[in-house]
């Protein structure tokens, strides 16, 4: 059956992009993508050529300089965006930051999120509100979004596609209330850009973050990209005003002015090889469209599902309706955390969230119906011979 499927599979040749190990179930994609099989070449080039050889000279000669913009128009068509509304720049942590201190007013002081939602997005609210001063955070639960939304409302700021459950919240319908009530919307994408088709402008979305290492194949700590809707980016301004967000940087000038369009949203020198890795993660997604790859993510989960959310001790944490999830799955089981360590330990990689949640990412480009259908049974296996009796998964791991 999964043979069947992997053979019938349109996207099954992008698997050949990525250099996995042999023998293992890579079911991690949401956290860390895969090794683009073209990155070690090319950061060897930018590394050894560009830098060694070009030296300074390759900011101009091999268009450092210009690579945040670049790399930018390349997400641009997977988040339903322009080429100039995307610019990729520092963390997700930070660009909410930036994105947030930009979209208060002097009359709308609030930010509404969901509660639960990834704690970076609420520590880094909470963190503005602070040095402000006079801005509240509401975090709400979700039945009640749409009436916290008042007059007070600055920003929706809400992820897309849940980091825990998958769950993924029809944009368009919460960025219409958001607009009613005078406010814009923020969305965090980290666990949408890439594993499905996002529509930013259809959505008439305002601004949104997303990262660089989950499904875009950027490498361990990639930099993250952000959005801003054409309509906004004469207004909105960057509060941390560095140098590389000025109209003219090597005029050094003793006055700050915001470059027109999206590289005022830069602030220090950008990481070189870090960009040329994320150029290589980009490089994977070229030619797919994102409506096959939502399609693959889809049918992914779909038959892990309908694997999986029989076995005794599952409670399927994910919605059913492949629409209203991403590409990830999470099962709740009482031994979550030794379990998802039996995993690693059986070659199927997933991970751990607490307190009781083991998350399977299946990249859509990455990942086969044949490894589907190995997790779930590895997973079926481990539970009925009870392997959380096991102290060797008891182990305390710093990164889960
Ligand atoms: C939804 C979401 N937002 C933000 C982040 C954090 O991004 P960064 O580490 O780039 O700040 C993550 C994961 O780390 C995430 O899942
Ligand atoms: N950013 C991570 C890291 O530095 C180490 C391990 C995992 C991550 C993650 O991306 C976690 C991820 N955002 C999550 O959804 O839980």
């Amino acid at each position: 059956m999964a043979h069947s499927l992997d053979l019938a599979d349109p996207l099954a040749h992008a698997r050949g992009r990525f250099r996995l190990p042999d023998g293992i179930v890579y079911a991690d994609g949401n956290s860390l993508g895969a090794l683009p099989a073209a990155a070690p070449a090319h950061l060897a080039h930018v590394v050894e050529s560009e830098w060694g050889q070009g030296l300074i000279r390759s900011w101009n000669d091999a268009g450092w300089i210009d690579a945040p913009a670049q790399l930018g128009a390349r997400i641009a068509p997977l988040i339903g965006a322009h080429a100039d509304e995307v610019i990729v720049a520092d963390s997700v942590s930070v660009n909410l930051f930036k994105l947030l201190a930009a979209g208060l007013t002097p009359r709308r002081r609030t930010i509404v999120t969901l509660a639960g939602d990834f704690p970076t997005d609420s520590y880094i609210a909470q963190g503005l509100a602070n040095l402000l001063g006079n801005v509240t955070l509401r975090e709400i639960p979700l039945a009640d979004i749409v009436t916290a939304l008042d007059d007070q409302t600055a920003i929706l700021l809400l992820t897309h596609v849940h980091y825990q459950s998958g769950a993924r919240h029809d944009m368009a319908a919460l960025t219409a209330p958001a607009h009613a009530a005078g406010a814009l919307t923020l969305w965090d994408l980290s666990h949408s850009a890439g594993a499905i088709a996002v529509d930013l402008n259809a959505a008439n979305a305002d601004l949104a973050v997303g990262c660089g290492y989950k499904f875009l194949n950027g490498g361990p700590g990639a930099p993250a990209w952000l959005f801003v809707a054409r309509r906004h980016q004469k207004r909105l301004e960057n509060p941390l005003s560095g140098w590389m967000g000025h109209a003219r940087p090597f005029a050094f000038e003793p006055g700050y002015t915001p470059a027109p369009g999206m590289a005022r949203w830069l602030a220090g020198t950008m990481p070189i090889l870090a960009l040329a890795a994320l150029n290589a993660g980009l490089a994977t997604f070229d030619g797919l469209a994102p409506a096959a790859i939502e399609a693959k993510a889809a049918a992914l989960t779909t038959h892990f599902i309908d694997r999986v959310a029989h076995i005794p001790g599952i409670t399927l944490a994910t919605p059913r309706d492949p629409a209203a999830r991403g590409a990830h799955v999470a099962l709740a089981h009482d031994h979550a955390q030794p379990l998802t360590q039996a995993l690693i330990a059986h070659r199927v990689i997933p991970d751990f969230r607490t307190p009781n949640l083991i998350r399977f990412g299946f990249a859509p480009l990455t990942s086969r119906f044949a490894d589907v259908e190995t997790a779930a049974a590895t997973l079926a296996h481990l539970i009925e011979t009870q392997a959380w009796t096991n102290p060797a998964y008891h182990q305390s791991r710093k990164v889960t």
